[in-house]
């Protein structure tokens, strides 16, 4: 086990900052989910922890060891990227041995190992196959088993589940936790998927243009994004966003909704009479009768469920479109007329002009990533 810290990491190419100014610790046995768009830089980062690539500036720790100049064999690292990188003249039981062979481990022993992950990730049934004669999902999972069957301090997973079919990503989503959590390793993981990053990370660095604009627990980032744009990346259905310019009165900050004042709980003085968004997320707005306080009517357009949820397109008085959640199976409207609450805790202001979540913490909007 270790921990891993990268500090003020710069990497360019021809010129150009792919990675700029990039802190972060990673405590031991910890997960950290690296979440971003295409082109983030997440795959870059992860290849520079891993010693194939070296930065411009700043340091890479392991287990408080500077390993910035350390080649990639010596660094107590195991990988598995998207390009599955197997050994083609190999089967996939001899491709996940090759880290337990390395270590001269007895035969009984490599065959334990690798039969164990394999089980894990359901190979098993194809571990006498050549990379050629393997799915692409399977062959991920066996590179995937070959870097977990080496139990390395330090692992590093570039997407490993994005080839891997619906069914099984789900399975996986659920089983990898605990997986990564009795290896005890340090984690490090790449992915494009929210639910993914959400379920697998104790906390989630989210990246954009070569920089972790938000570092947090899934809870804290769902919760407190930092940004418009880390909002909408988290969230299905998306969250609902409307421009607003709040106002105050006697009870508090307020914002109209259908022309009725909705009254919002947060830190949200400075944003009267500025231009700012509202974040509502489609769980956070509920039916309720028309004598409800606060209740905003609306016109029921469509429904269509998703998942375990109901969701119910509403358009406001002023045309604006609100998509609420419910749980699947409660009653609801399905058409005509009906009203809406806000769950005036939950909703979210931006400054509309940054894109800035008003009243935000620090702790969540660090701008260098750096762990606080
Ligand atoms: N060897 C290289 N030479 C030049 N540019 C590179 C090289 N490797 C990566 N880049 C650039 O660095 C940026 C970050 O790429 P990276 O692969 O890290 O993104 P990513 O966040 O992992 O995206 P994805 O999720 O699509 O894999 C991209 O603009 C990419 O074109």
């Amino acid at each position: 086990m270790a921990t891993l810290e990268l500090k003020n990491i710069v990497k360019r190419y021809k010129g150009q900052a792919v990675l700029d100014d990039v802190t972060l610790k990673v405590a031991d046995g910890e997960t950290v989910v690296l979440f971003g768009p295409s082109g983030a830089g997440k795959t870059v980062l992860l290849r520079l922890i891993a010693g194939v690539v070296d930065p411009d500036e700043g340091a890479i720790l392991i287990g408080g060891e500077d390993v910035t100049d350390v080649d990639a064999e010596y660094r107590g690292v195991g990988m598995a990227f998207q390009n599955f990188a197997l050994f083609p003249h190999m089967s996939a039981f001899d491709n996940i041995a090759t880290p337990l062979e390395a270590r001269r481990q007895a035969p009984g022993a490599i065959k334990a190992g690798v039969e164990s992950v394999a089980k894990l990730l359901k190979i098993d049934h194809v571990l006498s196959h050549k990379p050629r004669a393997l799915s692409n999902g399977q062959k991920q999972r066996t590179a995937l088993g070959r870097a977990l069957a080496g139990s390395p301090p330090v692992l590093l997973l570039d997407d490993p589940l994005r080839n891997v079919d619906a069914k099984l990503r789900f399975e996986m989503r659920l089983e990898l936790p605990r997986l990564l959590d009795t290896q005890g390793a340090t984690v490090v993981y790449v992915t494009q998927d929210y639910k993914e990053a959400m379920a697998l990370g104790d906390r989630i660095a989210v990246m954009s243009q070569g920089r972790i604009r938000q570092l947090g627990t899934p809870e804290q980032i769902y919760l407190e994004p930092a940004t418009i744009e880390i909002a909408r990346l988290f969230g299905d259905p998306t969250i609902n966003l409307l421009d607003v310019k709040p106002a105050k009165d006697g009870r508090g900050v307020y914002v109209g909704l259908s022309n009725v004042q909705v009254h919002l709980a947060g830190p949200f003085e400075q944003a009267v009479g500025r231009d700012c968004v509202i974040g509502l997320r489609p769980e956070a707005l509920s039916f309720v009768r028309a004598d409800a306080p606060a209740a905003v009517p609306v016109t029921v357009e469509a429904e269509t469920p998703l998942n375990e949820k109901t969701v119910t397109l509403v358009r406001t008085v002023r045309g604006r479109e609100i998509l609420v959640s419910r749980p699947a199976g409660t009653p609801g409207p399905v058409s005509g007329n009906a009203h809406i609450a806000v769950n005036p805790k939950s909703a979210l202001l931006f400054d509309r002009a940054t894109g800035d979540r008003i009243g935000a913490n620090k702790v969540v909007a660090l701008k260098s990533g750096e762990a606080a």
